[in-house]
């Protein structure tokens, strides 16, 4: 879907005791490479907990448009009828990828190295970010590439006729750009060899080994080093999608800064390249536990108990925790305001190049509530004002940034006026249900 329509302006007014419990959604990394993956074997993958959010149907468009049938029974389950490695149809209209770079990147580097060409584009946030970061390693493959100055979309990928398998170092630490690499190099013959300085997010590598495709990591004091065997035989899977730890944030950290609260977010998956906000709140003083520990699916899950926490002191982030929290730092931000003293974070540029520039997006509105944040390219601070302590009263701006948007709904339920913000449309495409979800524990959110 490209834009959001017309602009849905809302508003966060002050609420305490938020109680509960907090059902959020399907991961949404974990959503897009079921349907991906699924698409590249031959026969039925069947899909439990999808996170029906916009981006994510996007995906399930691009994958039909591809050649795989997909369909969705009224109990929620999903069902996709792959076309197999090397099998994707040449889509015969442009593929729009709406609000998604997770959707955008993984898709061209799984049609990267097949004799299709197909052209991509999305809405106005997708069309300004960048895109060399995948099309640089699909050219070694073989793989061309036309788009907009400065490596944008629309763009056209022309897959490789006779793909050749590719070692690659990831120049900047993204799961995204990984995983192109890797999805490219299924139907490229021989290894595909992929390293990456910091580790990010390993959906990918979990899953394509659940696929049965023959998949390492080896990792040194340096780096992870991921070796993929070109031309498998994927098979169909029957996947599970845990709940999103990026969505469970939101309601965490909405009961961490309103007095009286006390909720609950089960079944959240704490892959430690997923929970590094949650370690960084609980460095913080924040009252979060983890109760019922367990392992789901290969990966570790827990139901997290999030109590107002009066308490909270600033820290300075660990810049090598940066990946495993990326999604998080808008919210983290919020929380920051209400804790005692600094929180300093570095070593996020990323933060500059996801829906909007998150920096600049987040230190603008802080300060219009009054809030005290400085920035540099690589790193930010916020003074925490302690509970009761900011302002609000600011109209900010979404930026057609979902994470955006939710951060500053979190931040007007603690402060002294309410916040708005100009669009919340963009909530869809991770997280259709935030504001049904969040009332249901009592928090104030309107529609203006
Ligand atoms: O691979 C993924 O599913 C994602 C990777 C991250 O992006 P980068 O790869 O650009 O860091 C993250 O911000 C995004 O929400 C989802
Ligand atoms: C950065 C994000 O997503 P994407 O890159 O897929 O647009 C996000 O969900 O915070």
């Amino acid at each position: 879907m490209s834009g959001h329509g017309t602009p849905i302006p809302m508003s966060s007014h002050a609420s305490k005791g938020l109680k509960g419990q907090a059902d959020v959604p399907g991961d949404k990394s974990i959503s897009h490479r079921s349907l991906i993956l699924g698409a590249m074997c031959v026969g039925e993958t069947t899909i439990t907990g999808l996170l029906e959010g916009e981006d994510v149907l996007d995906t399930a468009k691009a994958m039909r448009a591809m050649g795989a049938d997909i369909t969705r029974d009224e109990d929620g389950t999903w069902h996709v009828y792959g076309v197999g490695v090397g099998g994707f149809a040449e889509p015969d209209q442009v593929i729009d990828c709406g609000n998604s770079g997770t959707g955008v990147r993984l898709i061209m580097g799984a049609m990267a190295t097949s004799p299709i060409a197909a052209t991509f584009t999305g809405d106005a946030s997708l069309n300004k970010r960048p895109m060399a970061r995948v099309t640089d390693p699909l050219a070694l493959f073989g793989a061309q590439t036309v788009g907009r100055s400065g490596g944008r979309l629309p763009m056209t990928v022309i897959g490789a006729q006779d793909p050749i398998p590719v070692r690659y170092e990831v120049p900047v630490p993204s799961a995204q750009v990984k995983s192109a690499v890797l999805l490219a190099g299924l139907n490229a013959p021989g290894q595909t060899i992929v390293t990456e300085r910091e580790a990010t997010r390993d959906h990918s590598e979990r899953m394509l080994a659940g696929f049965g495709a023959e998949i390492s990591t080896e990792v040194t004091n340096e780096c992870r080093i991921i070796t993929l065997t070109g031309r498998p035989e994927l098979k169909p899977q029957s996947i599970a999608v845990p709940r999103d730890p990026s969505s469970a944030a939101f309601p965490v950290c909405a009961a961490l800064i309103t007095e009286g609260s006390d909720v609950l977010v089960p079944n959240i998956g704490l892959n430690p390249t997923r929970a590094g906000l949650f370690t960084t709140l609980r460095e913080m003083g924040a009252d979060l536990t983890y109760e019922n520990e367990r392992e789901e699916g290969g990966e570790p899950v827990a139901d997290l108990r999030a109590r107002f926490s009066p308490d909270m002191k600033g820290i300075e982030v660990p810049p090598d925790r940066a990946a495993s929290m990326i999604d998080e730092y808008p919210v983290l931000s919020v929380v920051a305001a209400f804790a005692e003293g600094q929180t300093m974070m570095r070593g996020v540029k990323e933060l500059r190049v996801k829906e909007s520039d998150r920096i600049d997006a987040m230190a603008t509105g802080l300060r219009a509530c009054g809030v005290t944040v400085e920035e540099g390219e690589d790193w930010w601070s916020v003074e925490g004002r302690g509970i009761g302590g900011v302002q609000g009263g600011a109209t900010c701006a979404s930026h057609l940034d979902h994470r955006i948007a939710m951060s500053f709904m979190v931040l007007g339920l603690a402060t002294t006026k309410p916040v708005t913000v100009d669009d919340g449309s963009p909530i869809a495409t991770s997280f259709p249900i935030f504001e049904d979800l969040m009332g249901s524990l009592g928090a104030d959110i309107r529609r203006d």
